[in-house]
């Protein structure tokens, strides 16, 4: 039996988590469960999983969900809630699937109680990496990707010597509006930003998906997960979304891990390592999608990508800055607020007025993540 706490237990990585434990009813046991403000799922989610420990948005709704759970169950709320769940229950595996750098410090309580980590809130590598890999380091806590190209790419590492790599590449959807051209993203809307081609997903990262936002943070969190270099992180554009990321050695084979885009199965994959589980989602026949089509990136196009390779190899705040403006700009844009290439003008216009710190310690990096929040909002 594995004893499993969920972070973000009502959003989409979440639900699927949770999907992954009712196919394997025998293999798992909820310890905790963490949510924001979705309280319909959260009761739904409490009563069917009876966790020891499960947590709320806040105060308020803490009250209102409390006399609709089962006895027994510890209930809390808020940033408090989040790290009693990720760290106070008897789960040897917390899955990290919230939204945002909020996630950081849930995640990083449950690497001090050696905790192995289901990492999909890559948030929280992008503000944080240095922290959080140096603690999981000192920990001996394996932090295991749930983001599909980083669990692509550890599958693809699987045996192999580091020092053998010579590249790997991130493939890259294009998102909602791969079609268009820069000038037509001038009038798009919130409701196109929200379909994207292939997955189904949260908000914040189907937008962050369109601006290529989504695969700036995860050139950064591949590398701190897998101890790359920046110049030995690549991006390419690759609509199907099938072959989910690639490793490139030097005596020239390519390992590329491929499926049908569902990410219940690199959640699984996180949550039984290193066994793989029987699975029903729907298997892949290349012989069905015919043609896969790969197109270099144009970083004319996706500004946000060549930016978040510029505060990658800065490091420190640099990266810290890059998201929190990020995730400022785009709950923004939700509100309609502002158009959606306003985001990165935002972005960009945040990283300039900073002057990034590299040895930045904890206090210095949530400074920074509330300065660039502000001023991203006052923009
Ligand atoms: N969805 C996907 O396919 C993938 C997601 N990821 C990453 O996983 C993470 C989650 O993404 P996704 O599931 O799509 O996001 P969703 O928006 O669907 O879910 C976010 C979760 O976080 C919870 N949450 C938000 N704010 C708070 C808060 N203040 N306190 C407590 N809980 C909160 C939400 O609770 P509530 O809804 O109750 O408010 C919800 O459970 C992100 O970092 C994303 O980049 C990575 C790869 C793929
Ligand atoms: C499913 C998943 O891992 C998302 O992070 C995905 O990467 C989004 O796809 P694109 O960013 O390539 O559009
Ligand atoms: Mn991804």
């Amino acid at each position: 039996m594995r004893k499993i706490a969920v972070i973000g237990s009502t959003g989409s990585i979440g639900t699927q988590t949770l999907d992954v434990v009712r196919q394997h009813p025998d293999q798992f046991v909820v310890e905790g469960l963490a949510a924001g403000s979705n309280i319909d799922l959260f009761v739904q989610q409490v009563n069917a999983f009876r966790p020891k420990k499960a947590s709320i948005g806040n105060k308020q709704l803490a009250e209102q969900v409390a006399p609709l759970l089962p006895p027994g169950v510890e209930l809390y709320y808020g940033e408090e809630g989040l790290i009693e769940v990720a760290a106070g229950t008897e789960a040897d595996f917390v899955l990290s699937a919230i939204v945002g750098s909020r996630g950081l410090p849930p995640t990083l309580a449950a690497i001090a109680e050696g905790k192995t980590i289901g990492l999909a809130n890559k948030e929280t590598l992008v503000t944080a990496g240095h922290i959080v890999t140096e603690l999981a380091k000192q920990k001996g806590v394996a932090l295991l990707p749930v983001d599909s190209e980083h669990s692509a790419i550890f599958q693809c590492l699987n045996g192999e010597s580091r020092d053998d790599v010579e590249q790997i590449t991130l493939t890259a959807s294009g998102g909602s509006f791969r079609h268009l051209s820069r000038e037509q993203l001038g009038n798009v809307t919130l409701e196109d930003a929200l379909k994207h081609p292939n997955w189904s997903m949260g908000a914040k990262l189907t937008i962050d998906s369109a601006t290529m936002v989504n695969k700036g943070l995860e050139v950064i969190e591949a590398h701190w997960l897998f101890g790359l270099p920046y110049d030995k992180i690549n991006v390419l554009l690759h609509p199907e979304s099938i072959i989910h990321s690639f490793v490139e050695y030097r005596d020239g084979s390519v390992i590329a891990q491929l499926g049908t885009p569902d990410m219940r199965i690199p959640i699984q994959y996180a949550m039984t390592y290193p066994a793989r589980f029987s699975s029903a989602s729907k298997r892949l026949s290349l012989a069905e999608v015919g043609k896969l089509h790969f197109q270099e990136m144009d970083y004319e196009r996706f500004p946000c990508l060549r930016l978040a390779y510029e505060c990658g190899k800065i490091g420190g705040t640099a990266t810290t800055v890059f998201n929190a403006a990020n995730e400022a700009a785009v709950a923004r844009f939700m509100k309609r607020e502002i158009s959606f290439l306003r985001i990165e003008t935002i972005i960009e216009t945040v990283l300039s007025r900073h002057i990034p710190q590299k040895q930045a310690d904890l206090e210095t990096i949530q400074a920074a993540d509330r300065w660039a929040r502000e001023m991203a909002a006052s923009l």
